[in-house]
């Protein structure tokens, strides 16, 4: 059984974040866990934590790039004498081929290179940060794990687009997303995972899945993260003849298109101008009808995606809020339960106001929970797995 330190390297649209791990007591922890945000404003911030959760270091700091977020956080982890043996990547997007967690050799990074536009936003980053531990620990396997691996077990009827087959087979299908953190989040429900189950990752990035007994059966986002729910700057799901109007009536290019939908829609555009939920919740406070409209698209958007997945699972037990939003926001849980009462949905308010565990009575019919999406846990859960049958 390998004993070896494991860097995860997370990365996200909006932020990195980053854990050392090691196994005590045969349970997977995380001994060092860190978050650089702010990446390509002026005003960054890099947090470094020890496995308790206290503060061992904290600086603005301005990153020019995820890259150099790293760098500096592999400096302050080499101050503390913390040296990894392994480092374990989130990469979202692994493309047709690669559908499972695996080493990173060449050939893996040829593959990479190879599917970009499957997520523009996030494999281009990902690719820099594998290139770039390469230079900081030489010695060290690199490994990746794949959001997409989780959702291998969509049906055919939820993988498929009504196109032609031929599309199909070469890959133009529902890959589904958010994969490690759904996953870690079954590894806490300890073996008593409910039978039928929806868990919102509300994040940056934003999306849905049904689960039959762990099991991914749909999900929202689509070939690539910008489908589904709309998200801090993605559009989600459109009518395609949107598209076909941008390009032929408007005459943009594919590349303006790209920019568009994945930078430029959803809350931000919504909201004209704010991407980020705390931003959000306070301008509708303070009366801004378009962060009202933001704010009541995006949890709609939610609501009727739940009403959707209990008819696919043919009823709910259980929904999971995770992701920066879930966890933290009381408010779009209150606002994406409100209307859902015919399922059963009803929240305990102050236990929702706690950002608690179980946020409905303990009598509901229906539970819903807030759980920490703990994505670093899990691959390097992951990780150790590959490091163990290496041995
Ligand atoms: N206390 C909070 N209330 C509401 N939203 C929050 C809170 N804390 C974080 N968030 C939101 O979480 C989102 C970032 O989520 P996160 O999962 O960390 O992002 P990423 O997709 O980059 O991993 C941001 O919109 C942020 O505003
Ligand atoms: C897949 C995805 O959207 O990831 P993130 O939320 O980190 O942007
Ligand atoms: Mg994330």
């Amino acid at each position: 059984m390998s004993n070896e330190s494991i860097l995860v390297v997370n990365s996200g649209s909006s932020s990195l974040k980053f854990g050392l791990c090691r196994k005590v007591n045969d349970t997977e922890q995380l001994v060092l866990e860190g978050l650089a945000d702010g990446i390509g404003g002026g005003q960054g911030k890099l947090l470094l934590k020890d496995g308790g959760g206290q503060v061992v270091r904290s600086e603005c700091l301005s990153f020019s790039s995820q890259g150099d977020a790293l760098q500096t956080a592999a400096q302050w982890l080499n101050e503390l004498q913390a040296k990894p043996q392994a480092i374990g990547h989130r990469v979202v997007h692994g493309g047709p081929l690669l559908t499972s967690h695996q080493r990173i050799t060449p050939a893996v990074l040829a593959q990479l290179r190879a599917c970009l536009h499957f997520a523009p936003i996030h494999i281009p980053i990902g690719l820099e940060l594998i290139e770039r531990v390469e230079r900081i620990y030489p010695e060290a396997s690199q490994f990746a794990c794949f959001d997409t691996a989780f959702h291998r077990s969509l049906p055919e009827v939820a993988a498929r687009f009504a196109l032609p087959s031929d599309l199909f087979d070469e890959g133009v299908r529902r890959y589904g997303f958010h994969g490690l953190s759904y996953e870690s989040i079954i590894h806490q429900w300890n073996g008593s995972v409910p039978s039928r189950m929806i868990i919102a990752h509300l994040g940056n990035g934003a999306s849905v899945v049904a689960l039959k007994d762990g099991l991914s059966v749909d999900t929202t986002m689509g070939l690539t993260p910008t489908g589904g729910i709309p998200m801090a700057t993605r559009s989600g799901d459109l009518d395609p003849g949107v598209i076909l109007y941008l390009l032929q009536a408007k005459q943009l290019s594919a590349r303006s298109i790209e920019t568009l939908l994945n930078n430029t829609s959803g809350l931000t555009a919504l909201s004209q101008g704010r991407r980020d939920m705390r931003e959000l919740q306070a301008a509708a406070d303070a009366g801004d009808h378009h962060a009202q409209l933001a704010l009541d698209v995006f949890c709609t958007s939610i609501r009727k995606t739940i009403g959707a997945y209990t008819a696919v699972l043919g009823g709910l037990d259980a929904i999971v809020f995770t992701g920066g939003i879930g966890e933290h926001s009381p408010r779009v849980r209150r606002k994406v339960c409100n209307g859902l009462e015919f399922l059963g949905a009803r929240i305990d308010e102050p236990a929702n106001l706690r950002n608690d565990k179980r946020i409905s009575p303990e009598e509901a019919r229906l539970g819903v929970f807030v759980f920490e999406s703990q994505e670093e846990l899990q691959i390097a859960r992951h990780c150790r797995s590959m490091l163990d049958d290496a041995a």
